[in-house]
């Protein structure tokens, strides 16, 4: 997306061929491109999330994976490489689906093929990804449009997290039907949720609004079903870092709140959903899927920027309280309203998920 008029990417090789990524640890408050030259500097990029989301992790590993083959191609650093960054986060399963792709790719190519092939792989997964978000943002559009047609004024959008285009490498999952919708002059405005503990909306998503000048609100986690049975909220559209067969949805904590409230109060609740995020080997999702155990410290500390400018942390409880935090919860597959995917809004149903992707599901069976 641009940012003040240059189009930028999440991830990109520049000239000299070397990885840069935005550091999102440091927005809304400071703009910082990074290179990413080794095996654990990209380790440590996913890991200490100085890039999040699930797409963006999976292209982010892709090219890991083809710096190191350019360091070493053996059979067992690329079985290393798998391993250390798999390793980085349990939950979005785009990780390992991408690691598993390059994999496919470089494992039957002699160690001299595999540099160059694992670079081209990679910048195809990162080119794909932003035709699939590109795609469900154009069937989003859809529903935005018939939400549209039957109200008077914008449509009234909450969304939890930051699925946008800084998750991805461009374009954003749940935020793509919202930037296709502003580009077709249809009246839009935005909750964002803050996302408790990393802040990821307060941080992310609300600089992405503002930067494109999408009218928005911020709100705290605990707002959204008040907000909701008042009638304020039109649709709920969320990503998610990990789907399951039959439609569980697991995203960042506090989803599961938002589709209860959904539900309660008549609100469709969307899920966008590019097709490497569906898990097919999994059907429970509140029982298969790993859910990350973050530091406390993420709790109990917060980030901000001081009135001078400097970004710190902060202590918000009493030294020696303890926190729990919990990264992701999931959606039982019943409250969610539809699945946004690039091929068109499919039923969060085993069978729905299966006449939209047979060619997915009979590969994973294979
Ligand atoms: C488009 S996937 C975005 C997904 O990833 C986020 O998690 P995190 O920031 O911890 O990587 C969150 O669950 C978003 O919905």
């Amino acid at each position: 997306m641009k940012i003040d008029g240059t189009p930028y990417r999440t991830i990109w090789q520049d000239a000299g061929g070397v990885v840069q990524v935005i550091d999102q640890r440091w927005l809304p408050h400071e703009f910082r491109v990074v290179p990413l030259r080794t095996r654990a500097e990209f380790a440590t990029a996913i890991r200490d999330m100085w890039v999040r989301g699930a797409p963006l992790i999976g292209a982010t590993a892709a090219w890991g994976v083809a710096v190191q083959m350019a360091v070493d191609a053996s059979d067992a650093s690329l079985a290393e490489t798998w391993e250390v960054l798999h390793d980085t986060r349990p939950t979005a399963i785009n990780l390992r689906w991408a690691l598993d792709e390059m994999r496919r790719v470089l494992s039957p190519l002699p160690p001299a093929m595999r540099a160059t092939a694992a670079a081209r792989r990679a910048a195809e997964i990162c080119d794909e990804d932003v035709e699939i978000n590109r795609q469900i943002g154009l069937h989003g559009l859809e529903i935005i449009k018939a939400i549209a047609a039957r109200k008077s004024g914008p449509v009234n959008i909450l969304t939890h997290c930051n699925a946008g285009w800084l998750a991805t490498v461009d374009w954003g999952t749940a935020t793509s039907p919202i930037y296709h919708a502003d580009a077709a002059g249809i009246p839009v405005h935005v909750f964002v949720d803050e996302t408790r503990p990393r802040n990821q909306g307060a941080q992310l998503t609300a600089w992405e609004l503002n930067s494109h000048g999408i009218s928005h609100d911020l709100i705290v986690d605990n707002a959204g079903g008040h907000l909701m049975q008042h009638g304020e909220v039109d649709m709920v559209i969320v990503g998610t870092d990990r789907t399951t067969a039959r439609g569980d949805v697991c995203n960042k904590i506090g989803t599961y709140l938002k589709a209860l409230a959904a539900r309660a109060n008549g609100v469709p609740f969307y899920v966008a959903l590019p097709s490497p995020t569906i898990d097919w080997r999994v059907h429970d999702g509140v029982r298969e899927i790993p859910i990350e155990e973050r530091n406390g410290a993420e709790v109990t500390l917060v980030q901000g920027r001081t009135k001078d400018g400097r970004i710190e942390s902060v202590q918000i409880s009493p030294d020696g309280t303890g926190a729990r935090n919990p990264a992701f919860d999931v959606t039982p597959a019943e409250l969610v309203t539809g699945l946004l995917t690039e091929r068109g809004l499919c039923p969060a149903t085993e069978a729905g998920m299966a006449a939209m992707f047979p060619d997915l599901k009979a590969a994973v069976a294979a």
